[in-house]
């Protein structure tokens, strides 16, 4: 069984006005209400894939009850810790440009905590993990690590996908995809990276400290995996761009989605950025039928 866990999940809040007066009263040309967070987004995309998987984490307060109540309407299986204080609220204001606001999170107890690190303990061998996010400020910056813990002990694989010192910290423990965007990853090593090889020499150094297989998205300039002995580049379909707020999401999505079924990395590597594309290209997470539509237009090569 896939599981993703989204230690903060929110409600995507979309917001879309003709332009931002700062200081005055704007009206909204259309909103829309979803349920977010990496993780989430992931499950919801796997879902379209026809990949079963189990959505857990944090929810809390009338905030959550929505959230939960969204996934099930899409028969998305979930399974999380229910917390006192309310699940955040993310605002994406689109203006032409996009503009995020997103929320710290709740308050979670020690005890709530310790609910989640118990379920996890309690996975199999045969189950993957996708932990995407960031974390709560009350959990505490190790919580992935407590996390990553519990579920190498299981003997769980785990997928992970946020910054900085959390992502560092957990390449020791050999996720099976680690998934930077090239912004993300020049940061963690202080660096500016322009042309692909300064992106693959940094790339290259997440699989030295661990990481099974890297995942550099670019946006529309595609993605390169690299893996233990290749570097492949793939292009990016072409199209009208809608919304990025899920692209990377989704492509983690489509590359696990299809490598639990036949372990090719190269075929997940393309459903990955169709996938990805196809959110670009949608007023919500990718569908079915566009992650399809898009699959024949990715060409991989080796670099
Ligand atoms: N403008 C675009 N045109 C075509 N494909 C895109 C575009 N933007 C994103 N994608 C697709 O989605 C993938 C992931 O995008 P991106 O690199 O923006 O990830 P990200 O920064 O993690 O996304 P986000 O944090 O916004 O969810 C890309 O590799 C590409 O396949
Ligand atoms: O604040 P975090 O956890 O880093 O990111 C949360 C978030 O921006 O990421 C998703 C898109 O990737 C959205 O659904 C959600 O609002």
């Amino acid at each position: 069984m896939i599981y993703t866990v989204t230690l903060n999940p929110s409600i995507d809040y979309i917001v879309e006005v003709e332009d931002v007066k700062l200081g005055g009263l704007n009206r909204m040309k259309r909103d829309l209400k979803l349920p977010g967070g990496k993780g989430i987004n992931v499950s919801r995309v796997l879902k379209q894939l026809g990949a079963e998987n189990t959505a857990i984490g944090f929810l809390g307060g009338f905030t959550g009850r929505f959230i939960e109540d969204k996934l099930r309407e899409d028969c998305i299986q979930t399974d999380f810790v229910t917390v006192q204080d309310d699940t955040r609220i993310n605002i994406k204001l689109k203006h032409g440009d996009e503009t995020e606001i997103n929320g710290l999170g709740p308050d979670i107890s020690r005890e709530e905590a310790d609910a989640l690190l118990r379920k996890l303990s309690e996975l199999h061998e045969d189950d993957i993990v996708i932990l995407s996010g960031s974390i709560p400020p009350s959990l505490g910056g190790d919580f992935y690590e407590r996390l990553i813990g519990s579920c190498r002990q299981a003997g769980a694989e785990f997928v992970i996908d946020t910054t900085g010192e959390a992502l560092m910290k957990a390449l020791v423990h050999k996720p099976l995809l680690v998934k930077p965007n090239h912004h993300e990853l020049a940061e963690l090593f202080d660096v500016d990276l322009h042309t692909r090889e300064e992106i693959t020499t940094y790339g290259r150094k997440l699989l030295e400290a661990g990481a099974r297989n890297v995942l550099i998205s670019m946006a529309g300039e595609g993605a390169l995996l690299i893996t233990a002995d290749k570097v492949y580049h793939a292009t990016a379909p072409k199209g009208t761009v809608k919304n990025s707020v899920g692209a990377g999401d989704s492509m983690i999505a489509g590359f696990v989605g299809t490598y639990v079924l036949n372990s090719d990395p190269l075929e997940a590597f393309r459903t990955g950025v169709a996938s990805g594309s196809a959110t670009a290209f949608s007023d919500d997470l990718a569908e079915r039928s566009l992650i399809e539509q898009l699959q024949p237009q990715v060409q991989i090569s080796e670099c």
